[in-house]
């Protein structure tokens, strides 16, 4: 893999990672505040990671906190006491989300144990209008061919990253019309070749959002079991709430119930989960490491034997995206291949462009973006990828 690319920090006023943490990260802590009626408790919590985060150093976990060990080996044993700007963004994002939990008592006994400080709004989105209307175009798709229903339900999946709770609190225009094609890379019939119908294959897919995303990822799941492309599935999600929006085991059983309770062909696939579930060929899975500030190229162990046992795993996603090649300023022609060899087996990358990491794209296309939208482009959410490493 090249190492040459600079790390992403958020130490550079008027970047994007510095907007996140200096601007998304405190538009957050709002957010939450305002979600649950906090007693004074959290909420001085909450007021104190907010002046943490944006104007003091990292602090550790309290002493007793379950899973101090696991993030003094994961980096905050030399982190502690360093600004927030100053340590690789992947980290310091990450570690901001597991201080929320701190201040909102998400692990500790309590009335707030267990509650998804973001869940309102995945809600919210989940019972939309705009929910109902993309469950009821599955109705439509029937008069398809087997693969263009297929390629309906893979863009319906790579789209569906668009709808990422975090990405609107700061997103501007991303509902602009591009003035270059909206998907910069496409190895689709790379990935269809790697799930040819009547495969015996497992697929993994490492999940992202909840709601409006997760739904359609898991209708490609159902859609791949139903056509024969793979025997069984499993779905990563996080372990607990994380980036606003990501998906949990809980959120899995949310979207599954709005499937099944929709009509038309939604309930159908909804039916399908459901049973794939209880008979073992859909399995959901919440590792540590998913909520892990690491890349994958430093996954444990137990999961890169579970991905090497992958007929392709499909990662979904921007974080993951950035977790997958690197958090690094690339040359964005570097090649996808060269950065994603230490995933062990085909990965398939399904994201749309919310952050500078970018790779594998060919010269004309960089300078036809560029061109169009100066840097806009890498961060915006308009433009798509399908990147494949056999
Ligand atoms: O992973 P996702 O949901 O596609 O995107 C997450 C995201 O909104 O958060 C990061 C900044 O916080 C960016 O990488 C990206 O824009």
């Amino acid at each position: 893999m090249p190492a040459t690319a600079p790390l992403l920090l958020g130490d550079e006023p008027g970047s994007f990672p510095h907007s996140v943490l200096a601007e998304r990260h405190p538009a957050i802590i709002r957010q939450v505040r305002g979600a649950f009626p906090y007693g004074p408790d959290r909420r001085r919590a909450l007021d104190a990671l907010l002046v943490s985060c944006t104007e003091g150093a990292i602090e550790p976990l309290p002493a007793d906190a379950h899973d101090r060990d696991r993030w003094g080996a994961w980096g905050l044993d030399t982190y502690a006491g360093r600004s927030w700007f100053d340590v690789p963004w992947l980290w310091s994002e990450s570690y901001f989300y597991r201080c929320l939990l701190e201040a909102v008592g998400h692990f500790a006994p309590g009335p707030w144990q267990g509650i998804d400080p973001f869940r309102p709004d995945k809600l919210a989105e989940l019972d939309s209008a705009r929910t109902d209307e993309e469950l009821a175009a599955l109705d439509g798709l029937a008069d398809l061919t087997a693969d263009e229903q297929d390629r309906a339900l893979l863009h319906g999946s790579l789209w569906g990253n668009r709808a990422d709770l975090g990405f609107r609190l700061s997103a501007e225009t991303s509902d602009t019309p591009a003035a270059v094609p909206a998907l910069v890379a496409d190895d689709s019939d790379t990935l269809w070749s790697l799930l040819p119908p009547s495969g015996a294959g497992t697929l993994y897919l490492i999940a992202d959002n909840a709601g409006r995303e997760l739904v359609p990822d898991l209708l490609l799941v159902s859609r791949l079991l139903a056509g024969s492309r793979v025997e069984r599935a499993v779905l990563h999600v996080k372990p607990h709430p994380y980036y606003v929006s990501d998906a949990t085991p809980a959120d899995v059983l949310d979207a599954l119930r709005r499937l099944t309770a929709a009509p038309g062909a939604a309930a159908t696939h909804g039916r399908r989960l459901w049973q794939a579930l209880t008979d073992g060929r859909l399995t959901v899975r919440a590792h540590p490491f998913s909520c892990g500030p690491l890349p994958y190229a430093e996954m444990p162990d137990d999961l890169r034997a579970e991905f090497a046992s992958a007929t392709v795993t499909i990662v979904k996603g921007d974080l993951n995206y950035r977790r997958l090649v690197g958090d690094r300023l690339w040359a964005p022609t570097t090649p996808f291949a060269d950065l994603t060899g230490h995933f062990p087996g085909p990965v398939a990358a399904l994201r749309t462009l919310k952050s500078d990491v970018i790779c594998g794209l060919d010269t004309r296309t960089v300078t036809a973006l560029d061109a169009a939208e100066g840097p806009r482009w890498r961060t915006g959410g308009t433009h798509a990828l399908i990147q494949v490493r056999a």
